[in-house]
């Protein structure tokens, strides 16, 4: 296998490669960008004009997403994976998948979209420098952009794997990508309806991917993740790298989908939220509920029918998201 297969080793390690740029025996170019970053490149007579960005580890300790990168590059540097298409592997935040942990200072995923500016500090940096290598590799014209974002979730999810779909002004959601979602194992999508501060968010609003933040499983430790089953996804993956998916019908095949009712943002450290630390992603809530209390009496009651909770979370920083309150979406304003 080719050294540079082992990118995860070398991001572990936090080492450079001693050749920068490798080729396969089929003609396949793989060059290192810098820490956690590598470019697959297929022979010009094979590329198929798709220019596919795979990231994950963006949060540390996100580990099964990171093993399925990992999978996919041994493959490819051992020659058994043909790409046809122009992959950038990313690993976001290499000093937290390091150190186990979500993220050192600042949540990585809560910088884009120019929020990196506005402070400082080893992830801001890397959240800028994680921008320029997406916006360098989708700067070619006229290809096809996809981003898969992986993740894994702080918490058990009644609907274990789920993604997100950012939002843009005047940009309808597709429902082809919907489809080859479902066929990906995804098993419901939230359709976003404001724009965002995550890496997908970026790639969707300003370099024009089509992009989703995809959720596997439940976070656990390299090694541990015999409960993630990441098996559609991996094998619709490959399909997409080698050109070799099959057309999946416009029917989305019971793939459930949702929209934002309310984003809860916590304000103060008064914040408390009001839910069994154990409760799952995708917990039905009751109108009248009340969810969360704040500073100068602010109160989130629910009043939405058929209202869900996702990733809450009151241990995160003042003035960021602190849950998703989400209601069904009917496929009715997808393109
Ligand atoms: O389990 C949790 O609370 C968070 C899991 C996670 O990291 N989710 C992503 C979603 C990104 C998006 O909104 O597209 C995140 O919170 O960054
Ligand atoms: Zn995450």
């Amino acid at each position: 296998m080719l050294a540079l297969g082992k990118l995860l080793e070398l991001t572990l390690a936090g080492r450079e490669p001693a050749e920068k740029t490798q080729v396969t025996a089929d003609g396949v170019r793989m060059r290192w960008l810098g820490e956690g970053a590598l470019e697959v490149r297929p022979p010009e007579a094979c590329d198929n004009g798709l220019d596919l960005l795979l990231s994950a580890g963006i949060h540390g300790n996100e580990t099964a997403p990171i093993e399925l990168l990992d999978r996919l590059l041994h493959d490819i540097a051992r020659g058994d994976l043909k790409p046809q298409a122009r992959i950038l592997f990313l690993f976001g935040n290499p000093e937290a998948i390091r150190r186990g942990e979500r993220y050192l200072e600042l949540d990585v995923n809560r910088l884009f979209n120019g929020r990196h500016d506005q402070v400082s500090g080893a992830e801001a940096l890397r959240a800028c420098e994680l921008e320029r290598l997406a916006a360098t590799f989708f700067s070619v014209p006229e290809r096809t952009r996809l981003h898969y974002d992986l993740h894994t979730a702080i918490r058990g999810s009644k609907i274990e794997q789920f993604a997100l779909y950012p939002y843009k002004e005047g940009r309808q959601h597709s429902r082809r990508e919907l489809a080859r979602l479902r066929a990906a194992g995804m098993e419901a999508v939230l359709l976003q309806s404001k724009i965002s501060i995550t890496f997908t968010a970026y790639t969707y609003e300003q370099l024009g991917a089509e992009a989703f933040t995809l959720e596997l499983g439940k976070a656990r430790p390299f090694g541990q993740n015999d409960g993630v089953n990441v098996g559609r996804l991996e094998t619709r993956l490959k399909q997409i790298i080698e050109g070799t998916e099959p057309e999946q019908p416009e029917a989305l095949d019971g793939l459930q989908l949702f929209s934002v009712a309310r984003e809860i943002i916590k304000h103060s450290d008064s914040f408390q939220l009001h839910l069994a630390a154990d409760i799952e992603n995708f917990s039905e809530l009751e109108p009248g509920y009340l969810l969360a209390e704040d500073i100068a009496d602010t109160r989130w009651i629910v009043e939405e029918e058929g209202a869900r909770i996702i990733f809450p979370n009151p241990k995160v920083k003042n003035g960021l998201r602190a849950g998703i309150l989400i209601v069904p979406a009917k496929p009715d304003q997808l393109a």
